[in-house]
């Protein structure tokens, strides 16, 4: 009986209007006119349509098969809002409901939030972030890295130290210790302490002057620090750059002041993938390891966070998301993160945020019969 050539709303989705044809007895086709529909509201499963359609010339059967189809196109969007961005009605908020949740529902699943707990206070701390440290590399992390520089100071001090140039298979054992230990343990050019030393400064002092003392945040990364500072997570920073480097380029960048620690070369044995850094940092936040995240852009990284305890979120910067499988989550940039995700991530199942177990308290049982006093009735005055 209808046949309707509609626009649609992209809104909306259904027709904002139409031309639409009814046949009268005779059988005969006959245009009604152009129609705006008017806004229905869907109220308690009714459909509610406005008055005004009746004014528009658009007769009974027309007007009962518009409503119908406009019914069922709200019907159909409600159910498809309830379905795709809402709860779903079986949802259960316990966190250990086994339930399986559908990627991008919201809220997402927290895992620090417990609704089986008792206590408020602890529920409340858990939904916090005073539990939480993050420990960030700089390089390739935090701001940019040219990984080609590092090959070429390593390529000069070579040169300059009479050595055959290290192949690339070494140059990336190497990547994430501390110059000495490379230098003693990778490429076996010497084990004296000063020798170390020196080849050690020189190394870094060519790789500074190549770097030029240019610094540019990775995308995304000044953004999420802003968000670990509006959640007050502490931040760390770890790096097997000397002090003196970091400081300049923490100040070259203007984010002075943004790290409760900071851990350099200077400070530790070992660098990656010994855990030794990443443990010192915990200590100084005064942290459970358990309670870190480390955020770094190599395997060696992923392994000293691992060792040390602590989960990792591999920033695929220098290398590509396939090689980084051993980390606990990859990233492209840190603005894919979002705080539920570290939350879910950092391990709130440690025995000081599981409720007090209830303690038995035993009176002792006063020894009446080896009491050798009376009491008379002065002792209770
Ligand atoms: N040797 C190679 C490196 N080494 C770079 C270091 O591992 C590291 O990136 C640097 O010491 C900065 O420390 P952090 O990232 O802030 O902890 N890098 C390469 O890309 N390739 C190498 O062969
Ligand atoms: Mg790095």
């Amino acid at each position: 009986m209808v046949e309707s050539i509609g626009a649609t709303s992209l809104l909306r989705q259904s027709p904002v209007f139409g031309l639409h044809y009814c046949k009268n007895v005779g059988g005969k086709r006959r245009e009604v006119g152009f129609v705006r529909i008017p806004r229905n509201e869907f109220l308690g499963g009714k459909l509610v349509c406005c008055s005004s359609l009746r004014g528009v010339g658009v007769c009974r059967p027309v007007m009962r098969l518009l409503v119908k189809a406009q019914a069922m196109g709200l019907a159909k969007e409600a159910y498809s809002y309830q379905d795709e961005e809402r709860l779903p009605r079986n949802f259960n908020y316990g966190s250990d409901s086994g339930v399986d949740r559908k990627p991008g529902l919201w809220p997402p699943e927290n895992r620090a939030d417990n609704a089986a707990l008792h206590n408020p206070l602890l529920r409340q701390e858990r939904m916090g972030c005073g539990w939480l440290g993050a420990i960030f590399e700089w390089e390739g992390v935090l701001i940019e890295e040219n990984p080609d520089l590092e090959k070429q100071a390593w390529l000069i001090l070579s040169q300059e130290e009479g050595k055959s140039p290290p192949p690339t298979f070494v140059t990336r054992r190497i990547e994430g210790m501390k110059n000495e230990q490379a230098i003693s343990e990778v490429l076996c050019w010497s084990r004296e302490p000063s020798q170390l030393r020196r080849m050690a400064t020189r190394k870094e002092e060519i790789y500074q002057s190549l770097q030029g003392g240019i610094y540019r945040f990775r995308p995304g990364s000044q953004e999420f620090v802003d968000v670990m500072i509006h959640y007050k997570i502490p931040i760390a920073l770890v790096s097997t750059r000397p002090r003196k480097t970091l400081e300049n380029a923490i100040a070259a960048i203007g984010i002075e002041g943004v790290f409760s620690v900071i851990v350099t070369a200077e400070d530790v044995y070992r660098g990656k993938p010994d855990p030794e850094m990443y443990m010192y940092a915990a200590q100084l936040l005064q942290f459970l390891p358990e309670r870190c995240i480390v955020f770094g852009n190599s395997n060696q990284t992923v392994e000293a966070a691992h060792d040390a305890r602590m989960k990792c979120v591999a920033v695929a910067s220098k290398h590509p998301v396939y090689e980084l499988g051993a980390a606990d989550l990859v990233v492209k940039r840190l603005d894919e993160l979002s705080i539920v995700d570290l939350k879910n991530l950092a391990d709130i199942d440690s025995p000081e945020f599981g409720e007090p177990e209830l303690e038995m308290e035993f009176e002792e049982e006063a020894d009446l019969s080896s009491s050798t006093s009376v009491a008379t009735d002065d002792d209770f005055w």
